[in-house]
């Protein structure tokens, strides 16, 4: 189905194992006896063998990860330059890493580059390949990585393994590069038996792909999940919290291939023209994802709500997000949306625009009424949107991240990835609660 150039190191007889433990992740599943909540050690490369050798299909799509140097000092993508790199690697050629095979595409792209088309390529490649292999790592630009990795988590429902997005800000050329380490947690992360989810992994923690975001241009710690906690963190030991996974599905995997390309991404700015708002709306528009302010604050004057219902009104989903990272968007909650309460604009709750755009793209397509698109707007399908209950939790996120954070500068999760790497003990309040953890983890799956 894709067009991509297989490199498959496995049967040129470079095999790559990535070194296990022997009291394996599958040793330590749900299915037999784990307690759920355990924040869990996953075995790095360097512990002892593993019993099963795992399979892994990375597949590079492109980004800065796989560039080299021309003379001139301007960089390059190189065809075959990430699979020559591994076969030469001494770390990926030990006989404890997974079997891995390289799909390269060709040609290799920038991620601002892709498009539904290129996601849906990706998607088809996965699915191809989904039986022959224990887990995926996709090796992407990240500038688009979150919509890639997003728009792939609403594609494929019923997931049952791990894909890992990862890429790199430092081509892997150079002696700086953050490449490697990235590739080879991304690899001990899709070995993972339990992991059914599209997630990022780079610089140190793993997100849940539809919760993460590019947030900093010039560090490696490029991505951010502001309104949920990393599934896991790279420190000393390679973490892993079990409670804060998906759960293993029910129903049999399968692929959505239409993403709908009328929808689109607005952010008010205090006093600017409605008459561009009202243009935008027009067919062939479908929908909006309209970033209001603060917690959900708007303009007083009717002129762009009456603008915004009379677009509902002709079958145009409006959906309000936060401009703020952390918190979420709520009606029924906040005195201000009374007059909102009643109107046909979708409340987005605290879903990273990425989420919002890619799940409306994603349930337009699937061709449902009007008022089922809604709905689903403000179900939880893949872990993207957390349930009222789950407020409360963002709510003492917040708090804490204030009375622990002085420094202002700091990035939001810190806290939270300082409490990983130490070990400290987590105050009650800060740590998701069982019950709200599988309230707000709960999906509901489209027949
Ligand atoms: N680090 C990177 O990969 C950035 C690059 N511009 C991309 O998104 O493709």
């Amino acid at each position: 189905m894709s067009n991509a150039t297989v490199h498959n190191i496995t049967d040129e007889g470079s095999d790559i194992t990535l070194r296990r433990r022997s009291d394996s992740v599958e040793d330590q599943s749900t299915d037999k006896g784990i307690n759920s909540d355990e924040e869990i050690n996953i075995p790095k490369i360097g512990s002892t063998q593993r019993k099963e050798r795992k399979k892994v299909l990375i597949i590079y799509v492109g980004g800065v990860l796989g560039m080299e140097y021309s003379t001139d000092g301007s960089f390059f993508i190189r065809q075959g330059m990430l699979t020559n790199r591994l076969m030469n690697d001494a770390d990926f050629m030990t006989d404890d890493m997974p079997q891995i095979t390289v799909n390269e595409w060709v040609p290799a792209i920038l991620s601002s580059n892709m498009s539904t088309s290129e996601w849906v390529r990706l998607a088809e490649e996965i699915t191809d390949a989904y039986y022959d292999y224990d887990g995926f790592v996709v090796v992407h630009g990240t500038d688009t990585m979150a919509y890639t990795a997003t728009a792939l988590s609403f594609m494929l429902e019923s997931l049952g393994k791990p894909i890992i997005f990862t890429g790199s800000c430092i081509p892997f050329c150079d002696v700086h590069s953050d490449a490697r380490r990235n590739l080879i947690v991304s690899l001990d992360y899709a070995c993972v038996d339990y992991l059914c989810e599209v997630c990022i992994f780079f610089n140190n923690t793993l997100l849940r792909a539809n919760r993460a975001t590019k947030h900093n241009t010039g560090s490696l710690n490029a991505f951010e999940s502001f309104n949920y906690p990393p599934l896991g963190v790279l420190g000393v030991h390679l973490k892993l919290k079990r409670s804060l996974l998906l759960p293993t599905p029910k129903t049999r995997f399968r692929l959505h291939t239409k993403m709908d390309k009328n929808v689109l991404q607005l952010r008010l700015t205090p006093g600017f023209s409605d008459r561009l708002i009202q243009n935008a709306l027009q067919p062939p528009c479908r929908g909006v994802v309209l970033q209001i302010y603060g917690a959900g604050q708007y303009p007083d004057k009717q002129n762009l709500w009456s603008i915004l219902n009379s677009a509902a009104s002709h079958g145009v989903i409006v959906v309000l997000i936060s401009q703020c990272h952390v918190g979420y968007v709520d009606f029924a909650n906040n005195w201000e949306f009374n007059s909102l309460k009643h109107t046909n604009l979708v409340q987005g709750g605290d879903m990273t625009s990425e989420a919002a755009c890619t799940k409306l793209a994603y349930l337009l397509a699937l061709g449902l009424p009007f008022f089922e698109v809604k709905k689903l707007m403000r179900t939880d399908l893949r872990g993207e949107l957390n349930t009222d209950a789950a407020k409360d939790v963002i709510d003492s996120l917040s708090l804490h991240r204030s009375s622990f954070m002085k420094d202002d500068d700091m990035p939001s999760m810190v806290n939270k990835q300082v409490l990983y790497e130490q070990q400290v003990d987590v105050p009650e309040e800060f740590v998701l609660p069982d019950s709200v953890a599988s309230l707000s983890l709960k999906t509901k799956l489209i027949d």
